[in-house]
């Protein structure tokens, strides 16, 4: 593939300065054939706090100009998204092993973000006025001023571009820690707001593995920061925001998805929405289901029969093949490697392979879908295992599905496939999630729509639709344009 950019050994964006990293050195992988395509070296603690001065002194500027100027630069980027879209997605594509066709829906929904993110800060923190006697009652919003965003490596542009922006939509100043797995197109996307005219300061980036990431979220700088990423790092920097309720704080972490199936007839369709929810992305989304609950009788049995052979027959290819596959390959040859050690660890706890996951080659990031039978293994660990391995309970009665759905520390997505609406009224009511769908594929949520979870998911801070209510403070405020004295005075007063 043709190289989009760049200057790899001056990857930090600094006050609008790009620069050498002063930290370790560290590559980026092309997963699916091995190749270094990137190397650099992160951002130390002292190029962080630089960063953070940079950002605290744009922010002023930023915040305070108009709306209408902040949003034209903003659709700039969409410009320039527009007209490097095709090169983005190759980009993508390289980086993670994502299949080409993916990889251009991932850049249509950073594209897509934008005018969503503008409705979303105007319907959901836009300036009301409230009627008032004597006076005017506003409620409006500002900005929190300097965050941080991390972003994971599944989805490199459009997950960090979730948070960055309504962040700059809001007013504020953004410090971008993209993931170290994908550093290649969090700099060909901070390089196009470079060209959108954005000013100096109002984004960094800092790159780097998790010293840069602990010098930017330990930093006495920064006003929020929102994270993208694992259950794990989530947890880590909840701990270590505990006691700063001034800052703000968004986690938007990973899950352990239940899909249920009572008695559907289309046994086709059914099997179809399974797939798309266990193994697109080679089964590195968040939301993808990782339980699935079938019924023991007849129709579940045709639908796991139908789903283990549809499974085999999966196109698992390189991302830029002609005939485009299914899914490409995972990130890393470590992730896949520990796909098959997550198979092998429920397989001696008990669990039944019907469809084994396997990685031909150690030494490259792909993996065939494995599905294997968990229904009589006794305390399975509650783990996400981010990869296309997915997890079959057979079970007799629909409640005790539902309980077993909802068995998890986590919440973000679930599903349920039923014809029938009382089941799924049912579902909807006990089910404990954050994206709870019927009749359709768990993954693929809309970027109108919030998008968050529960419990170990996520801390109740949604992203998305809802991104714009942790980009921005209210404000209450009374307003009157001189002092005036009330017509009567409160007893006891003589002015
Ligand atoms: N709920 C959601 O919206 C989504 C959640 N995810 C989750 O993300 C995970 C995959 O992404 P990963 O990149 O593996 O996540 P990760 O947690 O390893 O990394 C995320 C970011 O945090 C940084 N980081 C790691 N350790 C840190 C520390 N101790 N202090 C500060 N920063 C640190 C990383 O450098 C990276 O920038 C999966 O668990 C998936 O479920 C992915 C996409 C969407
Ligand atoms: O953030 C948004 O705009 C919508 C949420 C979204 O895109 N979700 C995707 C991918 C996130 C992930 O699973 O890693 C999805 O639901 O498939």
């Amino acid at each position: 593939m043709s190289s989009v950019i760049n200057n790899p050994s001056s990857c930090q964006f600094i006050g609008g300065q790009w620069q050498p990293g002063h930290g370790k050195g560290f590559e980026s992988i092309n997963p699916a054939n091995g190749e270094v395509i990137w190397c650099g070296n992160g951002a130390n603690a002292e190029q962080v706090d630089t960063a953070v001065k940079a950002a605290r002194s744009a922010f002023y500027n930023w915040s305070a100009m108009p709306l209408a100027e902040r949003l034209a630069i903003i659709e700039a980027f969409g410009a320039q998204l527009g007209e490097h879209s095709e090169a983005m997605a190759r980009l993508i594509a390289e980086e993670t092993g994502k299949a080409l066709w993916e990889s251009r829906t991932e850049v249509a929904a950073m594209t897509g973000k934008i005018a969503i993110s503008i409705r979303a800060h105007s319907e959901r923190t836009g300036t009301v006025e409230n009627p008032m006697p004597g006076a005017r009652a506003f409620i409006r919003h500002k900005p929190h001023g300097v965050v941080a965003v991390f972003g994971p490596y599944n989805f490199p542009g459009h997950l960090p571009n979730g948070h960055i922006v309504p962040a700059l939509i809001a007013g504020n100043t953004v410090l971008f820690k993209p993931s170290e797995l994908t550093p290649k197109v969090a700099q060909f996307t901070v390089e196009l707001w470079q060209k959108a005219g954005l000013p100096a300061g109002v984004i960094n980036l800092l790159q780097g593995e998790v010293e840069t990431g602990k010098a930017l979220a330990g930093h006495p700088g920064i006003d929020g920061l929102f994270f993208t990423g694992s259950s794990n790092t989530g947890h880590l920097l909840h701990q270590q925001y505990a006691g700063q309720p001034g800052k703000i704080l968004a986690l938007e972490m990973g899950g352990n998805n239940p899909l249920i199936v009572k008695d559907v007839a289309n046994v086709n369709a059914a099997v179809h929405d399974i797939i798309q929810s266990a193994f697109i992305s080679s089964g590195q989304r968040c939301t993808c289901a990782r339980r699935l609950f079938i019924k023991k009788d007849a129709n579940g049995d045709a639908i796991l029969a139908k789903l283990i052979e549809a499974s085999r027959q999966i196109r698992v290819d390189e991302p830029f093949a002609e005939n485009q596959p299914f899914y490409g390959a995972m990130i890393s040859a470590k992730a896949a490697a520990a796909m098959v050690k997550a198979q092998t660890d429920i397989q001696s706890l008990g669990g039944i392979s019907l469809l084994e996951l396997k990685q031909p080659d150690l030494a490259l990031g792909f993996v065939t879908p494995g599905i294997i039978d968990v229904t009589h293994v006794k305390a399975l660990p509650d783990e996400e295992h981010f990869g296309p391995l997915l997890k079959v309970y057979r079970y007799d009665d629909f409640d005790a599905a539902i309980d077993e759905a909802n068995n998890t520390a986590f919440g973000l997505s679930a599903g349920l496939l039923a014809d029938n609406e009382a089941d799924y009224d049912h579902f909807f009511r006990r089910i404990r999630a954050g994206i709870v769908n019927w009749n359709k594929p768990i993954t693929g949520a809309s970027s109108a729509a919030p998008f968050g979870g529960i419990g170990a998911s996520g801390n109740h801070r949604a992203s998305a639709f809802y991104a714009a209510d942790y980009c921005a403070y209210p404000v209450s405020s009374v307003e009157a344009s001189s002092v005036s004295l009330p017509a009567s005075l409160s007893p006891g007063l003589s002015i």
